[in-house]
């Protein structure tokens, strides 16, 4: 199988979902914030949302496969699987040597399936008794998990991104979701269906990039946010890798500024393509914006800077002068700001004029429809609590 993502519209044909699971049900009021999440969402009902939103990506010809299913063949030898647990306990916040030979033995003594739902979940504190202990385990223990759970997974757009015929591995920003790009690390390693996948960034690298953060516009123009989450470091690297040492199409990014703060989060939070010449955005974006214009030179990156309306940029780099911006929530500022919040910009195109789209945001869906659009509505009432839409949750691997 190879990875196939030269666009953001065009038909979708393989995607990658992970189904919210019991690690919302580790989550508590205090753990909030440091979770990146604003309330808990209901767990049964989330995953009705989830299954009837992969449901209907199937019924669109879309091929669904779960982040956890491609991890538990990559870990299909002991070693490997070792070796994953260890890099795992090295990413997490454990420093603590018997605690972490304890956690070490309790994950595999699971078996594969059981260790990845485990290592998704977390591990409480009360799980299981340490055969050492000393001063500092105790201190260390006087808390509730050894290792917190992993609530985010389901926005399986932000630990990794498809680009062109590779895959970005990305420094995730917060500790909270740090560990997730590590799933597909091994599964580009050591799953055979990803074989000869490039690795065009990797997790190791120091600064941080995430995949909300990363359009694949055309075939030659990327669009990424330098955002709370997305380093300018890491948007040089990766245009250096894909420019000069791949053979790869792209020679265009638009590394646009955005605001560093939650409710800008990724540029997909604020800016989702909807058709070959429409755009959805956050209806504050328009006036004017700082975009660097990163440029594939002859030996060298050439940047230029632009300042004027996303719309104007994206006609210029696009090529493409019928392109228009449609506005979260209309002209309406409170409904703007309600829909902007429950991710009524973050839609999931699965082909060019057809989106997927949370049903709460009815009066977006409804401006989009008047353009022209085919919206699919799915119910959102659990899973939009995690400040994330459909197009978050997903992670194209192929489109064409
Ligand atoms: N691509 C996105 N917009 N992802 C949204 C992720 C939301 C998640 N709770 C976080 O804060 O990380």
């Amino acid at each position: 199988m190879s990875i196939n993502v030269y666009s953001e519209v065009k038909d979708l044909k393989r995607v990658l979902l992970h189904r919210p699971g019991l690690e919302l049900e580790n989550m508590e009021p205090d753990l909030l914030e440091e979770l990146l999440f604003e309330d808990i969402p209901y767990l049964k009902k989330a995953q009705q949302e989830h299954d009837y939103f992969a449901e209907i990506l199937r019924t669109n010809g879309v091929h669904v496969e779960y982040v956890t299913d491609l991890l538990a063949t990559a870990l299909s030898e002991d070693e490997i699987k070792k070796q994953f647990v260890k890099e795992y306990l090295d990413l997490s916040e454990v420093k603590n040597q018997y605690i972490l030979e304890a956690l070490e033995e309790y994950l595999l003594s699971f078996d594969t399936k059981g260790m990845i739902n485990k290592i998704v979940s977390g591990v409480r504190i009360n799980e299981f008794k340490l055969k050492k202990e000393n001063f500092s385990t105790k201190v260390r223990m006087n808390k509730q998990f050894y290792l917190l759970p992993l609530p985010n997974l389901y926005f399986q757009r932000d630990p990794i991104a498809f680009v062109g015929k590779g895959i970005v591995i990305n420094k995730m920003m917060t500790k909270a979701r740090r560990r997730e790009s590590l799933f597909m690390k091994y599964v580009v390693k050591y799953n055979k269906d990803f074989e000869g996948t490039p690795i065009y960034y990797d997790m190791n690298n120091h600064f941080a990039i995430e995949g909300g953060d990363v359009l694949v516009l055309t075939d030659k123009v990327l669009a990424i946010g330098i955002s709370q989450r997305t380093e300018p470091e890491a948007v040089e690297k990766l245009a250096k890798k894909l420019f000069f040492e791949t053979d790869e199409t792209f020679d265009t990014i638009l590394a646009i500024n955005i605001p560093k703060k939650r409710a800008y989060m990724h540029l997909d939070t604020i800016f989702t393509m909807v058709d070959d010449d429409k755009f959805l955005a956050h209806s504050k974006l328009e006036s004017s914006l700082l975009v660097y214009v990163i440029k594939k030179g002859e030996r060298d990156l050439e940047v230029i800077e632009e300042k004027a309306s996303l719309e104007e940029i994206l006609q210029k780099y696009m090529n493409n002068g019928k392109i228009k911006i449609l506005k979260c929530g209309g002209e309406d500022e409170i409904a703007a700001k309600r829909e902007q919040w429950n991710d009524g910009s973050n839609v999931l195109a699965i082909k060019p004029g057809v989106v997927i789209a949370y049903d709460r945001n009815y009066v977006t869906n409804t401006l989009l429809r008047e353009n022209g659009i085919n919206v699919i509505e799915i119910p959102s009432s659990e899973l939009s609590r995690g400040r994330g839409g459909p197009r978050c949750m997903s992670m194209p691997m192929n489109r064409g």
